[in-house]
């Protein structure tokens, strides 16, 4: 779970245990209602968040200590509020530090995707969310 939710013990996305599978792998997940848009509808920004979750923790998953560097998110259909699904990630390439990762979204008794992820995740450097802080300490001092 990420940090926003692990104190709650629930993650608000909506978003299941990872299988992780080699390298690749899937989750089930389900839209929370809060997250409608449209009418019965998810919000294009829970498809983009919940991309974002479950890749990054899969490469958490498998030791990987990587931050979101970019993310493109294709909507091929409207993705229902409500309703069970599953995200299967794949790990497209690695350079150096960059890992290349594609996940898609689909109905659970369906093969059609209904979104598209593509990214870069970056391997974090050594005191990453330190150098961070200090960083924001020093603005804030300004
Ligand atoms: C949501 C997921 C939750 C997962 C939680 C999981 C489990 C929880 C358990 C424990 C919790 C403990 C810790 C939690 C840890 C992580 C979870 C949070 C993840 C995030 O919080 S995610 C937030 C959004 N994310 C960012 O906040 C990144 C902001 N950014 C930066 O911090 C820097 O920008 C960085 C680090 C990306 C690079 O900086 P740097 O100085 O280390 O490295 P440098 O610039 O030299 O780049 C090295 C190579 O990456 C290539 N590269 C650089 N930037 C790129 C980009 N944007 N796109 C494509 N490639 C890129 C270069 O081209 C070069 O490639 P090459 O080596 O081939 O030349």
């Amino acid at each position: 779970m990420c940090g926003g939710c692990r104190n709650r013990g629930r993650c608000r996305l909506g978003l299941g245990e990872i299988t992780i599978i080699g390298d690749a792998a899937h989750a089930p997940v389900r839209c929370a209602p809060h997250f409608q848009a449209g009418p019965n509808v998810a919000h294009g920004g829970w498809t983009a968040a919940m991309f974002d979750d479950i890749i990054g923790r899969s490469l958490t998953q498998r030791g990987l200590r990587t931050v979101t560097g970019n993310l493109t998110v294709d909507f091929f259909n409207p993705v229902p509020v409500g309703e069970a699904m599953i995200v299967e990630v794949v790990t497209e390439s690695r350079a150096g530090r960059r890992w290349t990762m594609q996940a898609m979204l689909r109905l659970e008794r369906d093969p059609s995707p209904l979104a598209r992820a593509i990214g870069v995740w970056v391997e974090r450097r050594e005191g990453h969310f330190e150098r961070h802080e200090a960083a924001m300490r020093d603005y804030r001092a300004r």
